[in-house]
């Protein structure tokens, strides 16, 4: 692995840069209660079309990030950008329309519906999106073609993680955020999601932060951030990825 020195070299608004970030804070609390800085002071430049984890001990602020570049939570204070849009001036409904337009979400638990075979419920998502998919080209890119008439019941945790990627992807969003995709997933069928996540990336360049408590994982990412009491401690870059379906936990 090689150090990347300065990750805030890429010009500000500039075309490469899809997630820019500066004094980046959350505060919890205050007003009597105790005060918690989930995120203090973060600067961050993410170029496109990387896959980038994020590791990092629990509380170190990895889901305040990134809720906040996702458009799901509001900052304290700082401000972030999405390519040249300033989330952090956007009012409750201009983040509804951004997380509508550009943003897919994964999350531990799929969240899927449980009446819905694995085709409506990503069909659900591409009956409302601009320009979406095919939910079976979906389903495909996540390797399920086999799969795409089974319940959610029917399938495995794995299977099921792949169903929420194909929804997430489905209306071709500019960024994937993954928040511990594979935290409830044993090595075998976890290696299936990262594989997934891999093949999105690699195929349509969706930029992709993935959330893990896997340090292994690491090795799949263009660059790896770590996080530390809401800041950020260490930013690396691969010079060599390994496969997903190289990667074991
Ligand atoms: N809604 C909230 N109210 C109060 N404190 C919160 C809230 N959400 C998060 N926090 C606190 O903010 C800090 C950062 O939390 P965050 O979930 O971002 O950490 P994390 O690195 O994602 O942790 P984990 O790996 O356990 O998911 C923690 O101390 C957490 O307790």
């Amino acid at each position: 692995m090689t150090r990347d020195i300065d990750t805030s070299a890429t010009s500000n608004g500039s075309a490469e840069t899809v997630f820019r970030t500066r004094g980046l804070t959350k505060v919890y609390g205050g007003n009597g209660t105790a005060e918690v800085r989930a995120l203090d002071g973060v600067d961050l430049d993410l170029p496109e079309g990387e896959l980038v984890v994020l590791l990092g001990p629990s509380g170190s602020g990895k889901s305040t990030l990134l809720n906040i570049i996702g458009g799901l939570d509001h900052a304290t204070s700082g401000q972030a950008w999405f390519r040249d849009r300033e989330l952090t001036k956007m009012t409750d409904r201009q983040l509804t329309r951004y997380r509508r337009d550009h943003v897919g979400f994964v999350f531990q638990f799929y969240n899927l519906v449980a009446s819905l075979t694995a085709r409506e419920n990503v069909a659900l998502v591409t009956d409302v999106a601009a320009d979406p998919m095919d939910p079976d080209e979906a389903l495909d890119l996540v390797g399920l073609s086999g799969r795409m008439d089974h319940f959610p019941a029917q399938l495995s945790g794995g299977e099921q993680q792949r169903v929420a990627i194909a929804r997430a992807i489905a209306k071709r969003p500019g960024v994937l955020l993954c928040d511990e995709p594979t935290g409830a997933l044993d090595s075998k069928t976890g290696t299936a999601v990262l594989a997934a996540l891999e093949q999105v990336n690699a195929r349509f360049g969706t930029t992709t932060l993935v959330i893990t408590h896997n340090a292994g994982i690491r090795k799949m990412a263009h660059r790896v951030i770590r996080f530390h009491d809401g800041r950020v401690a260490e930013i690396e870059q691969n010079a060599h990825r390994v496969s997903a379906s190289e990667i074991e936990w």
